[in-house]
């Protein structure tokens, strides 16, 4: 079930070696597949594993409490980390700024793995600076998305109808992809993603 990525080829089109030795494993796939739920799952698995980190994103929304502990931002001091580099990776969806920050590099430099919920559309991003990435792809089927974020009530119909709307966004750039059908308990989808790191 694991697949590594090893995007050969991408340090020559970045124009400089990709970061390692560390690996980065991006948690992707569409709102409402369980991304956050199975991360914090993951965390309380590997509570005692100093050499996985989990990153904190920065987002330019507040902290609801629920799902992801995050820090946020402004959506001017968003443009202005993003346009001075000092992140480790960001991109921008759903109207808001995303920024991985810039400790998770240090993290990568010293070979630990750092876990983060990522975007699809920021793979590539990813690809070209990283010289280890795994691609996690959460899914469920579309009325299973849709069921699921009513029910966590944190978006308005319109968000809702939006995210799903982008549910089938193609993962570009990626030559493989992990794919966990979360369509089990929470603990099954944690099983999955701890077999396909191996750990
Ligand atoms: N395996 C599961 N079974 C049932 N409900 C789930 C499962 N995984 C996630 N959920 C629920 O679905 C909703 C969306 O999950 P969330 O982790 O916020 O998704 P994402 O981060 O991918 O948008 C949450 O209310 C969560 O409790
Ligand atoms: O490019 P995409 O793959 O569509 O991803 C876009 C963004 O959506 C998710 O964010 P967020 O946690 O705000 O939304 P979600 O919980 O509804 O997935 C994900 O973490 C990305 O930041």
């Amino acid at each position: 079930m694991t697949d590594i990525l090893s995007p050969a080829g991408l340090d020559a089109v970045s124009g400089g070696p990709l970061l390692g030795p560390g690996r980065l494993v991006l948690v992707v796939g569409p709102s409402g597949a369980g991304k956050d739920t199975l991360l914090n799952g993951l965390r309380a698995r590997l509570s005692a594993r100093q050499d996985c980190v989990f990153a904190r994103r920065l987002i330019t929304r507040d902290t609801d409490g629920e799902t992801e502990d995050h820090d946020s931002l402004g959506h001017d001091e968003y443009r202005q980390l993003s346009g001075s580099g000092e992140v480790a990776l960001c991109w921008e969806a759903h109207g808001h700024g995303y920024v991985i920050p810039k400790s998770c590099d240090a993290h990568i430099t010293a070979g630990r793995m750092v876990i983060a919920n990522g975007s699809r559309r920021a793979l590539p991003q990813a690809l070209a600076k990283y010289d280890a990435v795994t691609v996690l792809l959460i899914t469920a089927p579309k009325d299973v998305l849709a069921q699921r974020l009513a029910a966590r009530g944190r978006e308005s119909e319109e968000e809702i109808r939006r995210r799903l709307d982008r549910s089938d966004l193609e993962v570009s750039g990626v030559p493989h992809v992990v794919r966990i059908e979360n369509t089990g308990t929470v603990d099954q989808g944690v099983d999955a993603i701890m077999a396909a790191l191996g750990l």
